[in-house]
């Protein structure tokens, strides 16, 4: 079977399980996997069928390119899965994109989200409100307050055809405020839980807005999808493996805690889309995989320390660097034997960071730490999407090896009652 997948994932650096645990978690996975390619046939599980889907972004494409020609800025309204997939995606934006500014103010700090609108020209501004539920306090607020500023500014019709709304069918706060206003409004599928919707409209549209291509993200979640379907040894699927030594780790030896210790900056966002997905969708029921993003090399100088030598409770994925793309900006060699650094000579910041990546898990391993190295061919919109997929399917394996629902949150509405308990208050 050909690998056609933008990464490669070497799982030596992980402790062997007790054989007869470990064949005995590869069947379920293989199991798991099967039902999971029946779900995708008969469409049970529609999150497996949207990198295969192109109408939804075909309906997209007028107001994504009214915008893109119209609007200075775009404000992008909605938390959590409303919001963390489409700032992972729109870190790949090429610096050159002539597109608008897009702002994705996810919270609802009074004070940052102040300074935001304060700048904004109302009349150059577009609002997406992302929400599943349609009922998310902090996007309601937000939207809110933003159509009263924009309303005193240019006007109700102006700012009703500046609008655009994403939220699942059924009544809701947003999918009235939608209907008041008369603005264009898109359907949040009921079935794809907000953590796994980066690869719908909710994620693809903010991308698209910013010049990053869709298709492309669509095509890598592809790939993985079809490398897992595809029959194989569950131990040559990135996911399943990566499920069955995480379940192995937590059961055998004590890991509670999965870091994702990534050397690209580009991908930090990516890393906090992540850690929402582990955490939502395996923490439950006592169970759970505490999921850290760290960020390489500023994290060797901080937490390295504590992995290397603290609890021996952590599973740490190292996320290298593809080769760099430009290497031409090096070291001279003179400066570098001039100030005693001649290691540095000739190297470029590619190089450095390659290295430090390199010498992060080899120490890891060596001091016996469970490592596992992600290699990257790229970092572009297929790689990104077939990273998604993988981290999607990945945790939906995982929960299956836990005996957990992957695509609920019951803990969180507690909090969410008493918050609107505790403003109501206030009288
Ligand atoms: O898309 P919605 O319904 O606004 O929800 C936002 C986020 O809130 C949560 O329900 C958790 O509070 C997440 O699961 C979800 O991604």
């Amino acid at each position: 079977m050909p690998n056609t997948l933008p990464f490669t994932i070497d799982f030596a650096g992980c402790p062997a399980d007790p054989s007869s645990d470990r064949s005995a978690l590869l069947d379920q996975t293989r199991q798991a996997l099967d039902r999971l390619h029946g779900w995708q046939a008969d469409g049970t599980l529609p999150l497996l069928n949207l990198p295969a889907a192109r109408d939804d972004l075909a309906a997209l494409a007028p107001v994504v390119a009214r915008w893109r020609q119209e609007a200075g800025d775009v404000l992008v309204l909605g938390i959590g899965g409303s919001s963390l997939g489409a700032q992972a995606l729109l870190e790949l934006r090429d610096p050159a994109d002539q597109g608008p500014r897009i702002h994705t103010p996810d919270n609802v700090d009074p004070v940052s989200f102040r300074r935001l609108i304060d700048g904004l020209d109302w009349t150059g501004t577009r609002l997406l409100a992302v929400s599943k539920s349609g009922g998310t306090v902090e996007t309601v607020a937000q939207l809110l307050l933003i159509l009263d500023r924009m309303e005193a500014a240019i006007g109700r019709d102006q700012t009703a055809a500046r609008l655009v709304v994403i939220a699942e069918p059924g009544n809701s706060p947003l999918r009235q405020i939608a209907n008041d206003y008369g603005v264009e409004t898109f359907d949040h599928d009921p079935d794809v839980g907000g953590r796994f919707s980066v690869l719908s409209l909710v994620g693809l549209m903010p991308a698209m807005l910013g010049g990053v291509d869709a298709v492309a993200v669509r095509e890598g979640a592809a790939a993985v999808l079809e490398q897992a379907f595809a029959g194989g040894d569950p131990t040559g699927i990135p996911a399943a493996m990566g499920a069955v030594v995480a379940a192995g780790l937590m059961r055998h030896h004590g890991v509670s805690q999965a870091v994702q210790f990534g050397y690209v900056d580009r991908l930090a966002r990516f890393g906090e889309w992540w850690r929402q997905l582990v955490g939502e969708s395996l923490g439950k029921q006592g169970i759970g995989l505490a999921p850290v993003f760290a960020r390489g090399a500023t994290d060797q100088h901080s937490q390295l320390q504590l992995y290397l030598d603290g609890p021996r409770d952590k599973l740490v994925t190292v996320i290298e660097p593809p080769a760099e793309q430009n290497p031409a900006w090096r070291i001279r060699p003179e400066a570098a034997a001039r100030y005693g650094v001649d290691y540095l000579s000739g190297r470029s910041l590619g190089d450095l960071i390659a290295a430090e990546a390199r010498a992060t898990a080899s120490s890891l391993i060596a001091e016996g730490r469970p490592t596992i190295c992600m290699r990257l061919d790229a970092v572009d919109a297929r790689t990104i999407g077939a990273l998604m997929m993988n981290a999607m399917l990945e945790t939906i394996l995982l929960a299956d090896l836990l005996a957990v629902d992957p695509f609920d949150q019951p803990a969180v509405e507690k909090g969410k009652i008493l918050t609107r308990e505790y403003l109501a208050a206030l009288g």
